[in-house]
């Protein structure tokens, strides 16, 4: 609980006021921070992934802190989650493999930008980019990338990604929310 102080009417004495979620002003302090927003809009994102294995959700800010694109990894338009396979088939080159079909999470949010230029942007991610994605966030210009896991940062392809940033000077950095839990509830009126 936060404890702030003011100066009373009575200008040596001051009066303590206990406030949990706003200020002397009156502001909430409890609001989400913009970063975690960020990142929670990304996770929001992944829940629409038919993924069983791995969610993953991308979205993208400008300077102003507008949302320019979001993303999940998901199958191509028209590409049926029930026809398409989910699983990883009997080997990599198997027509039953999904990564034959999967678009990737940050492919996804660079494609539905809408043609908005993305140059300048930030990439919130909650898992490290591909190589393939990082050639399309090098050539779409996004500039900074904040991911939550690197669970696959040993496998070559996210090796060569991280070449490739580290060759252009894109910068990448593990996100660290400042709240562990973000409640919402849809059923909540004001
Ligand atoms: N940066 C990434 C990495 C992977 N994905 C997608 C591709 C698959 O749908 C899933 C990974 O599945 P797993 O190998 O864990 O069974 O995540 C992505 O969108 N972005
Ligand atoms: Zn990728």
């Amino acid at each position: 609980m936060a404890k702030l102080q003011k100066l009373s009417g009575n200008e040596n004495e001051i009066e303590s006021i206990e406030s949990s979620t706003s200020t002397y002003s009156g502001k909430r302090t409890d609001y989400l921070q913009w970063d975690d927003y960020f990142m929670a809009t990304a996770i929001l994102s992944s829940k629409r992934s038919k993924d069983p294995s791995t969610q993953v959700g991308a979205c993208v800010v400008d300077n102003h802190n507008r949302i320019v694109a979001i993303g999940y990894n998901g199958f191509p338009r028209n590409c049926s989650d029930d026809e398409f396979p989910w699983s990883k088939g009997p080997d990599k080159k198997s027509l039953e493999n999904k990564n034959m079909y999967v678009v990737h999470a940050e492919a996804n949010a660079i494609l539905n930008s809408n043609g908005t230029r993305l140059d300048g942007t930030r990439l919130y991610t909650t898992l490290f980019p591909c190589n393939e994605c990082t050639k399309l966030i090098i050539q779409s210009g996004i500039r900074e990338i904040y991911y939550l896991s690197d669970k696959y940062g040993d496998k070559l392809i996210y090796r060569a990604a991280r070449r490739m940033l580290d060759a252009v000077g894109i910068g990448y950095r593990q996100f660290i929310p400042t709240q562990k839990q973000i409640m919402i509830n849809l059923d909540e009126t004001n």
